[in-house]
């Protein structure tokens, strides 16, 4: 489907912010999605992402902030049939077969796909007549992505699509995610895996502590992933001077190791030993996606009333940072 120019974004949210007791799940989350997007919500656990999606689906109220799907409120679009999702959690319904749960989703909406067509689509016709609660966690995956097609919504939300899914079910499911994605609906996923999120996201947004920490194409969170660390047991020299070396992004202290997030690492150690003769226990280690989650979150470490205490720290008390970067 096309938008005119000058339609509503797909969502609009603007300062959500959401807490579960002392839990700050989501502070001040400000994301625009033009329709037509696919993008992908990639984080660690804890990250906020189903916060963010149940607050886009009107499932839980934001403490502060407000949600647009194509300009009008959550349950309004909900209503009007223009939002399909696929959650997390949430039991098949008890004495239904699955064609039966896929047929009641699409009464729903008022200009639904033929069901066997979606049953075929995602190969969940194979199945079709067993009882919807006898099914392995993948099926029951299948018979979710289903029910989210079969009103032909505008808005697919996907809360981690292909947890349970195995490999072939993961292909199949992206193969049609993509055929959604060329039909010009706007698709917003959420998941753990940079592979998955770089394979089929137009755009990703990280998220960490319930905060956005990046926002952009693919390459370039895929380039902060890559971010490469040098160690080394180093007293007595500031964190500011050892960012100050080329290469080096950021520099953080604990006790005597210093650790140097590098966006040239190779660089970045002729630097230091040119310059720290001291230096010794040298240690060069490859960016993973999960140091790139902690070195974006250790610039949120500000203290503020109502951070989330339960969550721990990635820093040890008494840490100094240096020039983080974000
Ligand atoms: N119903 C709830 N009650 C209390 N705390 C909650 C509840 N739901 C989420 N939280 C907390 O809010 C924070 C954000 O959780 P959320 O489920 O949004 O993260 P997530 O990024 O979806 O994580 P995951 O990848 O593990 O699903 C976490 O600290 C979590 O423990």
């Amino acid at each position: 489907m096309s938008f005119p120019d000058g339609a509503p974004p797909g969502v609009r949210l603007v300062g959500l912010t959401k807490s579960y007791g002392r839990v700050l799940a989501v502070r001040g989350i400000d994301l625009t999605i033009g329709a037509g997007q696919t993008v992908a919500l990639l984080g660690p656990n804890g990250a906020g992402k189903s916060t963010t999606i149940d607050a886009m689906l009107g499932l839980s109220r934001p403490d502060a902030g407000t949600v647009e799907i194509f300009g009008r409120t959550a349950s309004e679009a909900i209503r009007a049939g223009l939002v399909g999702a696929m959650l997390q959690s949430g039991q098949q319904p008890e004495y239904l077969r699955v064609r039966e749960v896929v047929e009641l989703t699409a009464s729903y909406y008022p200009r639904p796909r033929p069901v066997q067509e979606v049953l075929e689509l995602t190969g969940v016709a194979e199945f079709a007549d067993r009882w919807a609660t006898r099914l392995s966690g993948g099926q029951s995956q299948l018979v979710r992505f289903a029910a989210a097609l079969v009103g032909d919504p505008d808005l697919l939300v996907l809360d981690e699509p292909t947890a349970a899914v195995d490999v072939a079910g993961r292909n199949d499911f992206w193969r049609v995610m993509r055929e959604v994605a060329r039909q010009g609906k706007t698709i917003v996923f959420a998941t753990h895996y940079l592979e998955e999120a770089d394979a089929f996201a137009d755009r990703i947004v990280l998220l960490a502590r319930g905060r956005i920490v990046a926002d952009g194409p693919a390459t370039e969170i895929k380039a902060l992933a890559g971010t490469r660390t040098i160690r080394a047991t180093l007293p007595e020299v500031e964190t500011g001077r050892l960012t100050a070396l080329p290469g080096v992004t950021s520099a953080q202290r604990h006790g005597e190791t210093v650790i140097l997030s590098c966006a040239d690492a190779d660089t970045a150690l002729r630097a230091l030993l040119s310059g720290y003769a001291a230096a010794r226990d040298l240690e060069v280690r490859g960016g993973s996606l999960e140091e790139a989650f902690l070195e974006l979150t250790d610039d949120q470490q500000d203290g503020a009333p109502g951070d989330p205490a339960e969550v721990p720290s990635p820093v040890a008390d008494g840490a100094e940072t240096a020039g983080v970067n974000s």
